[in-house]
């Protein structure tokens, strides 16, 4: 199996705790992870496990002037201008993302993006960077997107397999992931499936069951306080106990039946 995916939802529906948590278990299963920080409000390596020293040493693609400027031909930051469309990007992962519990992290970093429809040299690195990275039998792409659908509008995640969005049982993220679906399908993604995440009771279940395609929902993740409690400690959400692993495995495995 190899496939690219992109996690997306509303803000603090817990797209990063189920990006890392995902990476983690591919990484376990014996895939080669590669981790996107497309987040500028996240940081993905911390909830992956990484130590503070390793994270200090992430220099995110938005600060790397040179290589955005060398692999795009434009000036950073600058709009408008011609730039190549297609930049080089294979050897990408292996020189500039660090890696920790078998999972490779590239941070994107802070782009100014002037508006949703920017085409700015980083954004086109990213897009090259999930369109054009070949991927081996084992390989594995996860982007933690930014909240919303801004991106969508870029199409920094135009060529994925599948978006998978995270909603918990309240009726606005579930506005965001009919207004992901519909932009997704705009932009010729039609994998799109839902994880729900913090559900308390089946009452909860339900609730998002009652809003989403049957088969579109891969499964549930419970209000964990160990997630919350893995956060303040700084550490990954998928060392907290075995009940989370067990809960993105299932999802993983409906994941993997679907891509
Ligand atoms: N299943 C869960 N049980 C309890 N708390 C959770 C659960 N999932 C996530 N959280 C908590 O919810 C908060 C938001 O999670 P997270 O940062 O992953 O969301 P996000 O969607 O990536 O947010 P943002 O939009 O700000 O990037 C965090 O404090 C996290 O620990």
């Amino acid at each position: 199996m190899k496939m690219k995916i992109a996690i997306t939802g509303k803000g603090g529906v817990g797209k990063t705790t189920f990006a890392a948590m995902v990476s983690r278990l591919y990484a376990e299963e014996g895939y080669n992870v590669l981790s996107v920080d497309a987040d500028p409000d996240a940081n993905l390596a911390l909830a992956l496990g990484f130590p503070k020293e390793l994270i200090d040493e992430i220099t995110p693609i938005s600060e790397m002037k040179n290589l955005v400027a060398e692999r795009t031909g434009s000036t950073p930051g600058s709009f408008g201008t011609m730039f190549k469309m297609n930049p080089k990007v294979n050897d990408i992962p292996e020189k500039y993302c660090k890696q920790y519990n078998g999972v490779k992290v590239l941070t994107m970093g802070t782009v100014d993006t002037g508006g949703s429809g920017c085409v700015c040299p980083e954004h086109v690195l990213l897009k090259a960077l999930t369109s054009h990275l070949i991927l081996g039998n084992k390989d594995v792409i996860v982007m933690d997107m930014e909240a919303g659908i801004e991106h969508l509008g870029r199409g920094t995640a135009k060529n994925v397999d599948a978006f998978i969005v995270v909603v918990e049982p309240g009726e606005r993220s579930l506005q965001t992931y009919r207004k992901v679906k519909q932009l997704a399908t705009d932009i010729g993604v039609e994998k799109i499936f839902v994880v729900g995440n913090k559900v308390r009771n089946e009452e909860d279940k339900n609730f998002i069951l009652g809003e989403v395609e049957a088969d579109c929902c891969l499964g549930f993740i419970g209000y964990n306080p160990s997630i919350v409690e893995s956060d303040r400690s700084n550490l990954s959400p998928y060392d907290a106990n075995d009940k989370i692993k067990e809960e993105v495995r299932s999802i993983s495995n409906k994941l993997k039946g679907v891509i």
